[in-house]
């Protein structure tokens, strides 16, 4: 039955699931990727695009932005759609120095300063850490795809966009952190509390330290081959 922010029927969402935060790029990647592809729902222009991978039925569709947004989706996908596996394709910024413009960041956990991990058991601070079955899946993958420029480790998901606390960077990266983006840590709860699976695969698209080799708009929609093969892979793993 369609919820109230998904319009498709019963059966018309792969159990496998390619989740871009931007709508675009969801387009673009189910175009690119997908074959016998079918827009299947698009309520608040939030399309989710079904077709076949290498011959194996898959999903596309956006997060938007923020933990709120992808909370939504994530739940309603794999509790009334049956879907068990969704791989975050996104960007995000650069905060350690070894992460690069252009390389590719695989999520291992989100730390993050949004509610949830405050909000499902009284007293405790949750943890959310990617499905290791994907994670398995994505490294094997990038190991047979390319030797450089991918990295994985623990990321930040921030409430903010817009925040100018170096105290934070400097302190997540001390941790070994890797980058900055607005979902992992929704996705992985949504992923905990309904028995499924999930992974985050990101580009990075700037970099929090250096200004000068920012991507374009146009860019951060359309450089994203490397998260989207590993994702793939890593979803028929
Ligand atoms: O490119 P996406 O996947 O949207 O990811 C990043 O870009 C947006 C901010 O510009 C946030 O959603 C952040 O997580
Ligand atoms: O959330 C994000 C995503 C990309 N780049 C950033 O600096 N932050």
């Amino acid at each position: 039955m369609p919820t109230p922010h998904i319009s498709a029927e019963p059966g018309q969402i792969a159990p496998l699931m390619m989740m871009p935060g931007d709508p675009k790029r969801a387009a673009r990647i189910a175009q690119e990727y997908l074959d016998d592809v079918e827009l299947v729902s698009d309520v608040r222009g939030i399309g989710c695009w079904t077709g076949t991978y290498q011959g194996t039925p898959m999903s596309v569709m956006a997060s938007g932005m923020g933990v709120p947004s992808t909370s939504i989706y994530a739940t309603e996908l794999f509790r009334f759609y049956g879907v068990e596996r969704i791989i975050r394709v996104g960007t995000c910024g650069g905060m350690h120095p070894k992460v690069k413009v252009g390389d590719t960041v695989i999520a291992t956990a989100a730390h993050t300063n949004a509610s949830i991990s405050t909000l499902l058991v009284p007293g405790i601070n949750l943890s959310w850490a990617s499905s290791y079955p994907l994670l398995r899946g994505a490294m094997d993958a990038a190991a047979g795809l390319t030797d450089a420029g991918i990295h994985a480790g623990p990321v930040y998901t921030s409430d903010l966009f817009y925040l100018a606390r170096p105290e934070i960077i400097s302190g997540l990266v001390a941790l070994g952190t890797l980058g900055v983006e607005m979902e992992s840590a929704a996705l992985f709860a949504a992923a905990q509390q309904e028995g499924a699976e999930a992974l985050t695969v990101l580009t990075v698209s700037d970099h929090l330290t250096d200004g000068s080799v920012d991507m374009t708009a146009e860019e951060r929609e359309t450089l994203y081959a490397t998260a989207v093969k590993i994702a793939a892979a890593a979803l028929l793993s």
